[in-house]
């Protein structure tokens, strides 16, 4: 059946109501449109750097000479199409559909061209388990491959994350501490060398105290954002160990030296509004409003166009690399002889029979 002229006009009010289906089909349609109305395109070719006009003349031009009756009629059903299918995308898509599985340690979804990496052990403060740091290596390659913009790492519960799980020490193979110790070096290497290479913007959004590993990270993202609540500490000496992550680079220079030192030698715990003066906070935002007005401002940033974002990104970045990824093999070389001191043995002793807390 042919449409009317009425199916046409419905058509065209019921396109004023759709979600912006893309450059091409909106060509499509404008094409159909005018050979419906006017018939075979036959206005003079717009100049080269007309991008615009030009797209669309080409766009109708291509149509010859259709019938304006056949083009109407492609009109109403292209409409139809977009209708249906629109409808069906506006649905909520069931949580099973967002939530990756297979992940233990972490809830990782992906929403609105974010993805989001969760580190999701509340009740252990999101202190973070030889598994977790498998998972979060995991969870950035297929985000780094996925079709979102942007990726943002969070923690569940009142901690962003207490840092290295302790009990990672506890966990020592028949082969012996030291084996456990180089094999961990490469465990650490390989998961700061995946926050280096991360090609899309990464976001931290600190719902929470942050210790170690967890802060030091914190100078290869490209904003964090922290809840007023946050507080960043990295008890290294303390822990008879040294620094990783590249805060040995990053730090001094996002803060300064004297500044770097206070944190990476003497622990000194700062507040999310020192962390901002200092340059490693981007924000600070109000516990009560933070997650609101973070995944606002996210979900705002996430519609900037991607490959912009991404080639921003390695200008800012891509000189550093190298260099970081030596600084990481350097630090992690260091704590592989850290970890066998009797210095970190006994801090950690004493934090695993609850004798101390940092
Ligand atoms: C041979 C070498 C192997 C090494 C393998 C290494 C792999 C790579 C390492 C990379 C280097 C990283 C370095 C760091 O991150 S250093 C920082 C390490 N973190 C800490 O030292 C923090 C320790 N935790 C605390 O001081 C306190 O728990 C904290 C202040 C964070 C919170 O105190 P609060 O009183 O509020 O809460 P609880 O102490 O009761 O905590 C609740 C439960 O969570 C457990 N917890 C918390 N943090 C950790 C942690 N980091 N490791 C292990 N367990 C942690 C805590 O024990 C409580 O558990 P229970 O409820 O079971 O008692």
């Amino acid at each position: 059946m042919r449409a009317s002229q009425k199916d046409f006009e419905s058509a065209l009010s019921q396109v004023k109501l759709l979600k912006d289906p893309g450059n091409e089909v909106k060509l499509k349609l404008y094409a159909l449109y005018k050979q419906a109305t006017e018939g075979p395109c036959n206005t003079p070719k717009p100049g080269v750097f007309d991008l615009i006009n030009k797209a669309k003349w080409d766009a109708w031009n291509a149509l010859g000479s259709l019938p304006k009756e056949t083009a109407r009629q492609n009109y109403v059903d292209l409409v139809s199409g977009l209708s249906s299918s629109s409808d069906s995308s506006s649905q909520v898509k069931p949580e099973a559909d967002r939530k990756q599985r297979g992940y233990e340690t972490l809830v990782v979804t992906s929403e609105d061209s974010i993805t989001k990496i969760m580190m999701n052990r509340p009740a252990k403060k999101n202190a973070i388990t030889t598994q977790m740091y498998n998972e979060i290596m995991l969870a950035l390659k297929a985000a780094s491959k996925d079709d979102s913009a942007i990726t943002v790492l969070t923690g569940n519960g009142d901690y962003y994350s207490s840092g290295n799980d302790l009990s990672n020490f506890t966990d020592i193979p028949p082969e012996g501490i030291e084996e456990k110790a180089k094999s961990s070096a490469i465990l650490l290497r390989d998961f700061v060398d995946c926050f280096i290479d991360f090609p899309k913007p990464l976001i931290a959004a600190v719902n929470g105290p942050a210790v170690g590993i967890s802060v030091t990270i914190l100078g290869l993202f490209d904003t964090v954002y922290a809840s007023s609540r946050a507080t960043f500490h990295t008890p290294f000496s303390h822990l008879g160990q040294s620094p990783e992550g590249c805060s040995s680079y990053t730090f001094p220079k996002i803060m300064g030296p004297a500044k770097a030192a206070e944190m990476l030698i003497f622990g000194k715990k700062l507040t999310a509004a020192e962390a901002c003066a200092q340059g490693l906070v981007s924000e600070v935002f109000p516990d009560s409003t933070f997650q609101k007005e973070v995944w606002t401002r996210l979900k705002a940033y996430s519609k900037l166009p991607p490959n912009a974002m991404r080639i921003s990104k390695q200008v800012i970045r891509n000189r550093e690399k190298e260099k970081l990824h030596a600084i990481n093999a350097e630090e992690s070389r260091v704590l592989q002889e850290r970890w066998l001191s009797d210095e970190c043995t006994n801090a950690v002793m004493n934090f695993l029979t609850r004798k101390a807390k940092l």
